[in-house]
């Protein structure tokens, strides 16, 4: 057969592509299937992995009767005879007598048989030494089990291990956590056109994914080495093939960049069948970024690995990274489904057809609302650098201004979008 025949043969056998929700929910599956491995993280390596168990407090919080004022802690009824003072991390004795008083400081563990407690402030002593005042009538002791009973679940398997889970988990008593393996990322940058520094030109283009597509990574949580970045990987079979191995020696999630189509020097899907690799989704119906890719491996290890085919155009790579990597990541991170916020066109966007169109917006939270950008092309990466996410227009429909509709926001983090 001419390859010309292969070629037209293989585009007839070639699957229809996965609608853009089902691919989603399809890699997600796939991905929480392949769960990655539970490790033990002290809190201070726990930022950014994932719980991998519920998250219950290992005593009642506060674990024992806490002042929360300066004062005195006093028994029955006043003027109160001063018998001592706690502090706090302290273990008071009990106020035996009515009549009698204990310093206390914020924080200082409240002694048994307290009756009220006396802000030092409101508080006067008569001459022979003696404090008199009156306790505000709300109790000024934090009672144990108000924020949390022992053994109660305060954050399900799942979360995502940020500033505020440590700090609770400190608060519960843990010294390390349960937590999902952080996934491993590698990516290879195809293409023999592509400059890796100075300005593009005759014919050549700059490598403009082997340095953001890394950074996309990490926000997605996962670990990226510099040594992981591999490219541009010479325009032949076996030079893919030997750089494809290599990267899943190590790496739970292998992202490729170029060459998912069918033309004269695209590698990947020879690639594939070379590894023997599945496809979990091989081309999605969505707009830009179509021949975007998902294919899954088992070694013989039995420990499963993935291959992300992020389309060559700039915009349609990242459109795969939110669209199949991202799912992806949540399910091997143990995550939920990424939930995608609504929010309102504030000016029409033109429908792909019997495609979703993916359309870059600048995001106004404060007004819910979602403003189209210019220089989208799939080609281009100014609009993406001006936006917020992509709103979701869904097959057969157009946007009209006023229209809700879903957004896939870009992983950006806090005041990297400040206008
Ligand atoms: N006959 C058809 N040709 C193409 C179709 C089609 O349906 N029929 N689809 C087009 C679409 S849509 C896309 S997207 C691209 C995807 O192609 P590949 O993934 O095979 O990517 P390449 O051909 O290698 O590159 C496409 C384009 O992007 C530039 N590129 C590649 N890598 C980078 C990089 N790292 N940094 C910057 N720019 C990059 C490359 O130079 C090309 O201009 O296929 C269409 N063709
Ligand atoms: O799908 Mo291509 O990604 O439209 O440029």
């Amino acid at each position: 057969m001419s390859t010309e025949t292969a070629a037209a043969a293989a585009e007839v056998a070639a699957p229809p592509p996965a609608g853009w929700e089902e691919a989603r929910s399809r890699v997600y599956a796939v991905g929480l299937a392949a769960a990655l491995p539970t490790i033990g993280r002290s809190l201070a390596e726990a930022d950014g992995h994932t719980l991998a168990e519920p998250l219950a407090t290992r005593t009642d919080l506060p674990a024992f009767p806490t002042s929360s004022v300066d004062g005195w802690a006093v028994r029955g009824d006043g003027p109160w005879r001063v018998v001592g003072r706690v502090l706090a991390g302290q273990t008071p004795p009990p106020l035996a007598a009515d009549g009698s008083t204990v310093e206390i400081a914020t924080g200082a563990m409240v002694p048994e048989g307290t009756t009220a407690i006396l802000r030092i402030e409101e508080s006067a002593r008569t001459a022979d030494g003696r404090v008199t005042g009156t306790p505000r009538p709300v109790p000024e002791w934090r009672e144990p089990g108000e924020e949390a009973y022992a053994g109660e679940e305060l954050l399900p398997a799942g979360t995502p291990v940020d500033p505020a889970v440590i700090g609770l988990a400190a608060s519960c008593g843990y010294d390390t956590l349960r937590v999902r393996r952080r996934p491993r990322a590698a990516l290879l940058v195809f293409g023999d056109e592509l400059l890796t520094e100075g300005p593009p030109g005759a014919g050549r283009v700059r490598d403009a994914l082997g340095p953001a597509v890394p950074a996309w990574l990490r926000r997605y949580g996962c670990q990226v080495r510099p040594a992981d970045v591999v490219g541009p990987v010479a325009d032949t079979l076996p030079a893919h093939v030997a750089a494809v191995r290599a990267a899943l020696a190590d790496a739970d999630l292998v992202c490729t960049t170029g060459g998912t189509m069918h033309g004269p020097v695209d590698h990947l899907h020879p690639t594939l069948e070379t590894l023997g690799a599945d496809y979990v989704v091989n081309t999605v119906a969505v707009r830009p970024g179509f021949p975007m890719l998902l294919a899954r491996l088992v070694g013989d290890d039995g420990r499963v690995r993935f291959v992300a085919g992020l389309p060559g155009n700039p915009q349609s790579a990242v459109v795969a990274l939110v669209s199949l990597v991202a799912p992806l990541l949540a399910g091997l991170q143990g995550r939920p489904m990424p939930v995608l916020p609504q929010v309102t066109l504030a000016e029409a966007v033109p429908g792909r057809g019997d495609h979703t169109h993916l359309a870059l917006v600048r995001w106004d939270r404060a007004a819910g609302t979602a403003h189209p950008v210019r220089h989208v092309g799939s080609a281009m990466l100014r609009g993406l650098a001006g936006a917020d996410g992509f709103a979701v227009i869904r097959p057969g429909t157009s946007g009209a201004a006023g229209d809700r509709v879903p957004l896939v926001p870009l992983p950006l983090t806090t005041g990297e979008r400040a206008w």
